[in-house]
């Protein structure tokens, strides 16, 4: 569990993480979500003690992560910041930390395996992708077994089978019984992995929900596609349920997600050939929540033509 209290820090006059409370519970993947500048990495180098917070504090399993012994045991984080010897291989690389640890070998094999660098761990980590960077940072993040993951920015650079590889690691870890927590600046993504989600935007916090609820408040609803449309809009109607159609197969259901969604169909033996939560709207509703809070803001396309 992390716990973080009216977590605060300032450079100079500038507040980067402004009074951030949130927690990130055991068998749960909390996503971490803000623009650019945000203050998401700040937050998560303060969670493992990388920065000192101006104010407030942050706990990994009940005491601040310099009070813990071995606390690779306790929290396994993937953070941007390489710190990667680039002369070694990835198996010396996790060998060295392994160490640190008293981790057998044996461990160390496994997360080699487990990451998908089996055929790669005897070469020089200055010569990986960033794809297969993110993989060994994965890798050294689950290294401790430890009870707590913390991952910033986890698919950046992967491949589409790195991103599916990812979603379906965090939740088996969080499956487990494990607190994991990812950040992003990708709603859509989040969204498909997370069941928590703690927003930011310049430092504050502005949403602390979970993925049902914001998807259910940014309205975006459900595309199913079946061959039995009728029978399916009569068994899935409800008082808080709206069904519109925008094709003969095609049905955009609100106040269900894709879950109930499914279970009922299987339930009553209704075949379905396309499930689609909308996750374009959930990206425009993270936008919509983040508009004035954004640091970088990028000019109207028409402004940036019109400047040219
Ligand atoms: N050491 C530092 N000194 C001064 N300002 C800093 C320092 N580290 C971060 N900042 C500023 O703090 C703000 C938050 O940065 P941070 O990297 O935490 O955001 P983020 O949400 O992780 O962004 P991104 O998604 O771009 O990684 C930014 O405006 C950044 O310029």
């Amino acid at each position: 569990m992390i716990e973080a209290r009216e977590l605060t820090k300032r450079y100079g006059d500038k507040t980067v993480v402004d009074n951030l409370s949130f927690t990130v519970k055991p068998g749960e993947v909390t996503g971490f979500l803000g623009p650019n500048g945000a203050g998401k990495s700040t937050t998560m180098r303060m969670i493992v003690g990388l920065d000192s917070p101006t104010k407030g504090s942050v706990t990994v399993n009940g005491r601040s992560y310099a009070k813990h012994a071995a606390p690779l045991h306790e929290i396994g984080t993937l953070l941007e910041a390489k710190s990667v010897h680039p002369g070694r291989s990835a198996f010396h690389h996790l060998m060295a930390l392994a160490y640190t640890h008293g981790i057998p070998r044996r461990r160390v094999d496994e997360v080699i395996e487990l990451a998908g660098l089996t055929s790669v761990a005897g070469k020089r980590v200055g010569a990986f992708s960033l794809g297969m960077g993110q993989r060994l940072g994965i890798a050294s993040a689950l290294l401790g077994d430890p009870a707590i993951v913390m991952l910033d920015e986890p698919v950046n650079g992967l491949d589409p089978e790195g991103v599916l590889w990812v979603r379906n690691l965090l939740r088996g870890l969080a499956d487990e019984g494990r607190a994991v927590m990812l950040s992003s600046h990708l709603m859509s993504e989040t969204a498909l992995i997370a069941d928590h989600l703690v927003i930011v935007g310049r430092g504050r916090l502005l949403a602390d929900t979970t993925v049902e609820d914001f998807t259910r408040e940014a309205g975006g609803g459900v595309k199913v596609s079946t061959t039995e449309p009728m029978r399916l809009r009569s068994l899935l109607a409800g008082p808080e349920v709206t069904i519109s159609s925008s094709s003969a197969e095609e049905l955009l259901v609100a106040g269900r997600d894709a879950r109930e969604i499914g279970a009922i169909a299987a339930q009553h033996g209704v075949p379905l050939y396309e499930l689609t939560p909308q996750a374009v709207s959930l990206e425009a509703a993270f936008m919509d929540l983040t508009r004035d809070v954004v640091e970088y803001q990028s000019a109207p396309a028409d402004t940036v033509r019109k400047a040219a």
